[in-house]
């Protein structure tokens, strides 16, 4: 039986649950207030847990799978293996002082106060710089600390920095980017064969996000023109038309970043009805 420790709640939740849905493994009979719930596959479980728990669950083998922030599971200093980026949840860890402050770099805080809910990132960020500077850890409101002479600079999360603005802060340094990751505990993983199917069919799904299946209708003549603008690939799949021997129907998987541009030549190439459709998993 794998177990796999997912978001209980917070704004990693909703991602993490699509994700997994889309990869083949819905959590089923769940709810917010469960502990536990099942999945389509029999020998897997999902543990709700505090996100900020997850790194220690996954390292002290209370669950075998996990999914969670970067910046978590390095503050918890978790000896688990960080197995795949899953591109939601970004963040930054950014180094902010007051609008109206002077200082511009992390080297001029030697002596003084920083406040954060990531004391050992902090510390091992200015550790590293050789900036001597004292710690105030604190659960929350963090950007509330420099305006009330709490401290002197914060160590907070900004991803669209509305927070920072709002409270009249500036950043200046970027301390750490996160993003929400697949770990496992390290016994577990190797070898275990469920484990690998799981990063695989996660993975299969983020693959897929960044491509599009492209059907058309090509004339024979065309031909040789249109596969000139679908670069790149192992190839265009190309199938006769029953009904009309002059016609070609090629099928091809494009990148989404470029679809605009593509079905354009495409179009002036010669190609008809075209479909654009999105790809739910692809494995190499
Ligand atoms: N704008 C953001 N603010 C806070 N955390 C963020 C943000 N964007 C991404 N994250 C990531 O989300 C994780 C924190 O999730 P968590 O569930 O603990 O916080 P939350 O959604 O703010 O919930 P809570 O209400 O309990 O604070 C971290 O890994 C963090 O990097
Ligand atoms: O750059 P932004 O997009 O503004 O996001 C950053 C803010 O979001 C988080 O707070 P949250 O909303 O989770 O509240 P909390 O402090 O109660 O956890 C984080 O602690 C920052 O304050
Ligand atoms: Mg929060």
């Amino acid at each position: 039986m794998i177990r796999i420790a997912i978001p209980n709640k917070g704004r990693l939740h909703d991602p993490t649950v699509n994700l997994l849905k889309e990869a083949g493994l819905p959590v089923l009979e769940g709810g917010t207030r469960k502990l536990f719930a099942k999945t389509t596959d029999p020998e897997i479980t999902y543990l709700f847990a505090r996100a900020a728990d997850i790194p220690e669950y996954v390292q002290d083998g209370a669950a075998d799978v996990g999914i969670t922030g970067l910046d978590l599971i390095d503050e918890t200093e978790s000896d688990v293996e960080v197995m795949l980026d899953l591109k939601f949840g970004g963040a930054n860890l950014v180094l902010a002082v007051p609008e109206e402050s002077t200082i511009s770099s992390a080297a001029e805080l030697q002596g003084m106060r920083v406040a954060t809910e990531f004391p050992n990132i902090t510390a091992k960020y200015f550790k590293n710089l050789g900036v001597d500077i004292e710690v105030i850890k604190v659960s929350g409101a963090c950007e509330m600390t420099p305006h009330v002479g709490i401290a002197d600079a914060i160590v907070d999360i900004s991803s669209s920095g509305t927070t920072l603005v709002t409270n009249h802060l500036k950043m200046i340094e970027k301390v750490f980017t996160s993003s929400v990751y697949l770990i496992a505990n390290k016994k577990t993983k190797a070898d275990n064969e469920k484990i690998e199917q799981i990063q695989t069919a996660v993975e299969s799904v983020l693959r897929a996000k960044g491509k599009r299946y492209l059907m058309m209708n090509v004339p024979e003549s065309e031909l040789e023109t249109v596969k000139k603008v679908l670069p790149g690939m192992a190839g265009p799949t190309v199938m006769k038309v029953e009904s009309d021997d002059s016609i070609l129907a090629v099928h091809a998987v494009v990148d989404a970043s470029g679809i605009f541009a593509t079905v354009g030549e495409l179009k002036k190439a010669g190609a008809k009805d075209i479909l654009v459709v999105p790809i739910e998993r692809m494995m190499p």
